[in-house]
């Protein structure tokens, strides 16, 4: 098996009577990344998206997936289709049947999946968007945050390798769009490669893996979100402005107030650089409690929260806070929630994360990260 789940060979591509929108873009994404594609309006985003699944037809180049050059035929394309699921920018073009049941199930009955396994995955698809409950509504009455989750569910029900999401988080409100970053989260930790598109250079530098960076059709890099948004040469040429924490960071460097070669991941490095240069560090911490959903009952997490009546809580993932909903308990934290957590640490408050399935290893991963980037290991416990 190939170690690249996505490669783009010199791929050529215009629309009618248009200059070229993609000029010779190449680039390999690796199997488990989390990529964004970053580039300012017109950059060829959108273009490049779509020739990932085949809806657009390079008129240069190859693009692989798994390995295989894609070729566009008929039965070529239901496999390709299978393994890269895309979720368009606009849900409205996407959610289209009568009913959300008869929308999420058009994929995998196309696969000609049996009746029995078509049900169970638009089942699975619907818990794992939040959406159970749902099945018989008519997709144009809801709202768009959850026509984007339909789209999601219609694309999960067909079990791709990769997910491609163009701009997933376009137009809806910041909650819903953490909502929505979670359950690409918890798809990722299920094992799904995830390459999506937007100008949020934000969002791209807190989550990305790998940035690929797009300007007037042509691949101005690959990297780290640290490479790519502390070369201002880069980002000028892109139109782009840096993260404004990268920002502080690069300008409290120049001032000589902070020394550092690593560019801080998050607000607990870029605090504990702060309070590391005015104080020598951190004393006493606080630990991160971390409690598993999948396997918690309702008298247990009782006795979590008797435990430590004023400690602050936090729900990672969408079947965390259902969890929570339906235990009638309102946790601190809703996004955001390990960085939310190293910090209370670092000024010596316990806190408890709720969450389950990969994102347990994803909260540990990351309180590693800041351990080895700041020198301040938190400790996480599994309660
Ligand atoms: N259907 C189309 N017909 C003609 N030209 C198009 C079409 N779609 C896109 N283009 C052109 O191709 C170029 C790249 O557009 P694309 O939508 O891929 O960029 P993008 O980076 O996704 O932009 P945005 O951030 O604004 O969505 C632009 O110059 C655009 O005008």
């Amino acid at each position: 098996m190939s170690d690249y789940v996505l490669e783009f060979d010199d791929i050529w591509y215009s629309y009618p009577n248009r200059p070229p929108s993609l000029k010779g873009v190449s680039f390999a994404i690796e199997r488990g990344k989390k990529v964004a594609v970053v580039g300012p309006n017109g950059a060829g985003k959108t273009t490049l998206l779509l020739m990932c699944n085949g809806t657009l037809v390079p008129e240069k180049g190859c693009v692989r997936v798994d390995g295989e050059e894609v070729v566009y035929d008929r039965a070529a394309l239901r496999r390709v289709r299978s393994a890269v699921g895309l979720v368009f920018q606009n849900s409205d073009a996407q959610v289209f049947a009568p009913s959300v049941y008869a929308d999420v199930a058009f994929g995998p009955a196309n696969l000609r999946l049996p009746e029995e396994e078509v049900r169970a995955r638009v089942a699975d698809a619907l818990f794992a968007v939040g959406l159970t409950g749902y099945e018989r509504r008519p997709p144009h009455h809801l709202s768009g945050g959850e026509r984007k989750r339909v789209a999601i569910a219609g694309i999960l029900a067909m079990r791709p390798e990769i997910l491609v999401a163009d701009e997933p988080t376009a137009s809806l409100d910041p909650a819903t769009a953490v909502e929505i970053m979670d359950l690409l989260d918890e798809l990722h930790e299920d094992g799904t490669t995830i390459l999506l598109s937007t100008h949020d250079v934000e969002l791209a530098y807190r989550w990305a893996d790998e940035v690929i960076l797009l300007g007037g059709g042509e691949l101005l890099h690959q990297g780290t979100p640290a490479a790519v948004f502390t070369d201002r040469d880069l980002m000028r040429g892109a139109r782009l402005t840096p993260p404004v924490l990268l920002d502080l960071y690069m300008e409290l460097l120049r001032r000589g107030l902070v020394a550092g070669a690593v560019p801080p991941k998050g607000i607990p490095e870029m605090t504990q650089l702060i309070a590391g240069a005015a104080e020598g560090g951190v004393r006493s911490l606080g630990r991160v409690f971390l409690a598993d959903t999948d396997g918690l009952t309702r008298e247990r997490f009782a006795e979590l929260c008797a435990e430590c009546p004023g400690r602050r809580t936090g729900a990672m993932g969408t079947r965390a806070k259902r969890f929570c909903h339906d235990a009638g308990y309102l946790p601190d934290y809703t996004y955001g929630v390990v960085d939310k957590c190293l910090l209370s640490a670092m000024t010596g408050e316990d806190t408890l994360i709720l969450t389950c399935g990969g994102m347990l290893d994803r909260v540990e991963l990351r309180a590693r990260v800041f351990a080895e980037e700041s020198g301040v290991v938190v400790p996480v416990v599994r309660v």
